[in-house]
């Protein structure tokens, strides 16, 4: 752990008590997220991906190990606000406008209403999406949505965004405009990104560092620093570089399985 560590986690096990006996969601997971980087968790389904990122949230409790967020436990750095949190449905309320999901969290918090405005502008615009402000959810398209709840989670400034599978559910094209959108904002803000995926490619070309998961028992078997440059075209996908890392990632998730 470094003066720049925003995340450690230290031999962190989390182990769900179940009626078909116990689950290993996590077992000695250990891994340190400097500030500003973008970190990617991918793995097969059942590996733990969730469960680690909800306990970074404090959502969840580890069974044993340590955690701590911006120097501080999870649930200190919770009560501070220290994250902002993109699910993988975008979870926004019908009946409020676009304007009214993003000042929610700014409403609950007992933000003043100037301060309000002008924040929901800033992340509007920094998503994209400034000129929605009065529409509804169900008038705007799934990537569209998605991108509401990443401003909804960047209204507060947050330090720390942890985002699951955000665009799992949306089609390839769309997906590849909002990984770029992302890129670009995250480029911007300098926020620390802890990002869920089950894309090869999409791990790869946002992240700074690729961790490889797998499961029963939830744990990392590699941890990937990409050597790709920070300013990233969408056509560096098809880059010697690239196809380099993808395999890694890829080797790591088929090594995951074999020893399953
Ligand atoms: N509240 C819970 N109670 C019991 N078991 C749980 C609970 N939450 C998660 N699990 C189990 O813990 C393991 C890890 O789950 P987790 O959701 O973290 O995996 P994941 O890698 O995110 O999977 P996916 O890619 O399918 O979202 C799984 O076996 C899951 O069934």
């Amino acid at each position: 752990m470094t003066n720049a560590t925003v995340i450690s986690a230290n031999r962190l096990s989390l182990t769900f008590e179940t009626n078909d006996g116990p689950v290993h969601a996590l077992k000695d997971v250990s891994l340190d997220i400097d500030k500003g980087e973008f970190v990617s968790f991918i793995g097969p389904s059942g590996c733990g991906k969730t469960t680690f990122l909800r306990c970074m949230a404090d959502l969840e409790h580890p069974t044993s190990g340590e955690i701590t967020v911006n120097g501080v436990s999870a649930e200190e750095a919770r009560r501070m606000r220290a994250y902002g949190y993109v699910f993988q449905a975008a979870g926004l309320y019908p009946w409020r406008t676009i304007g009214g999901n993003v000042r929610l969290p700014l409403e609950i918090m007992g933000y003043e209403k100037p301060d309000m405005d002008a924040r929901v502008d800033r992340v509007l615009d920094l998503v994209e999406l400034s000129g929605f402000e009065r529409k509804y959810p169900w008038q705007l398209s799934g990537g569209m949505q998605q991108r509401a709840s990443i401003a909804r989670a960047l209204a507060f400034d947050a330090d720390i965004l942890l985002m699951d599978e955000p665009f799992g559910a949306l089609d390839e094209i769309v997906r590849d405009h909002l990984n770029e959108q992302l890129l670009n904002l995250w480029a911007r803000t300098e926020k620390t990104i802890a990002f869920v995926t089950h894309s090869i490619p999409e791990a790869v070309y946002l992240s700074t560092k690729i961790v490889v998961m797998s499961p029963r028992p939830g744990r990392i078997t590699d941890v990937i620093e990409s050597p790709l440059p920070r300013d990233r075209p969408l056509d560096i996908r098809d880059t010697p570089e690239f196809l380099e890392v993808a395999h890694r990632v890829r080797e790591g998730l088929r090594a995951g399985h074999i020893d399953d």
